[in-house]
């Protein structure tokens, strides 16, 4: 190992520490004709966090992507993503993002190796053919023309297009629609070595909460264009209060209550029944009721 010269040592020490943030957004807005679908939307991603980005039907998450993308131009608002406006990037930071869309592109008369094999040659260092089919499961389907996969053997071919150039950030658009529960299984497993190995940065849209809760470190809820929360599913369960079941036996018949304290409510089980609970369940809020209840006020306010 060769000694850094003192000119060395001070390029070292003036150099910029990395931006923490694969992406920062503040204040973005899209308006389709006269209709707002982002309405200041403001949003940070670590790198290599892995966020999912969760919503109704029509709130606006693929929009955001496509604009973190590039391939929307926003109304207001700044954005950069790996250090850049995606409005004015060129193909080096192409090249450092990894896209799987809603929509599949067509390469209906490709043989799945084919595919792959062209789209390598576009990226310096680019994943083997080989190795993408394993990581996606598609070594049997290798010579076959996409035309022919099943729905979900194509999302796996979207995926292995994606993180064909080792991206730094992956966007993900409902990757696993289609999927079976043991391809959905293997698609887990793939972002959760992503992560671990390269330390990927990943935004994903789904409408699966499990999904969302076991391969994500933040979930952000977007509801009528407005980023109505952020955080770690555990501290979103917390900070939303939706309720616990509580279920018990007495007098021969099933009782349940739900209750934000269901410690309190079972010592008063406990007190008044003088004895052991019968058939004593106590069941937490998971994310799908907290995301529910996040729902349900905002259609009420
Ligand atoms: N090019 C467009 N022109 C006009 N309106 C659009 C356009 N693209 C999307 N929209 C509208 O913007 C809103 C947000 O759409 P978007 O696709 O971002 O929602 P989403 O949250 O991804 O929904 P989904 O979960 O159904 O995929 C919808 O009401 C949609 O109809």
């Amino acid at each position: 190992m060769v000694a850094p010269t003192p000119a060395d040592a001070s390029e070292v020490r003036s150099s910029p520490a990395p931006d923490p943030l694969a992406v920062s957004v503040r204040g973005l807005r899209m308006r389709y004709g006269d209709r707002d679908v982002l309405r200041g939307v403001d949003l940070d991603i670590r790198r290599g966090e892995v966020l999912a980005l969760l919503g109704p039907n029509g709130a606006g998450k693929s929009t955001t992507i496509e604009i973190l993308e590039g391939f929307r131009r926003r109304s207001e608002g700044e954005v950069r993503v790996l250090g850049h406006d995606p409005q004015y990037v060129g193909d080096d930071w192409r090249a450092r993002v990894g896209i799987v869309m809603q929509s599949w592109r067509d390469h209906a008369r490709w043989r799945v190796r084919e595919l792959l094999d062209h789209f390598g040659r576009y990226y310096r260092n680019a994943r083997t053919t080989d190795e993408l089919l394993t990581a996606v499961g598609l070594t049997d389907q290798a010579t076959q023309e996409c035309h022919r996969l099943s729905g979900g053997q194509r999302r796996r071919l979207d995926v292995a297009l994606g993180i064909i150039g080792r991206p730094e950030l992956l966007f993900l658009d409902e990757p696993t629609t289609g999927f079976d529960p043991e391809s959905r299984l293997a698609f887990h497993e793939l972002i959760e070595r992503l992560r671990a190995t390269d330390n990927t940065t990943i935004l994903l849209t789904t409408h699966d909460l499990v999904e969302a809760e076991r391969l994500s470190d933040s979930i952000a809820v977007l509801i009528n264009g407005r980023l109505i929360t952020c955080g770690p599913a555990d501290q979103l369960v917390r900070e939303v209060g939706a309720k616990a079941e509580v279920r018990w036996v007495e007098e021969g018949a099933v009782q349940r209550q739900f209750t934000s304290d269901p410690s309190r409510l079972v010592w008063e089980l406990h007190c008044r029944i003088d004895g052991p609970i019968d058939g004593l369940e106590i069941r937490r809020p998971t994310l799908e009721d907290t995301y529910l209840r996040l729902l349900r006020q905002e259609q009420v306010s």
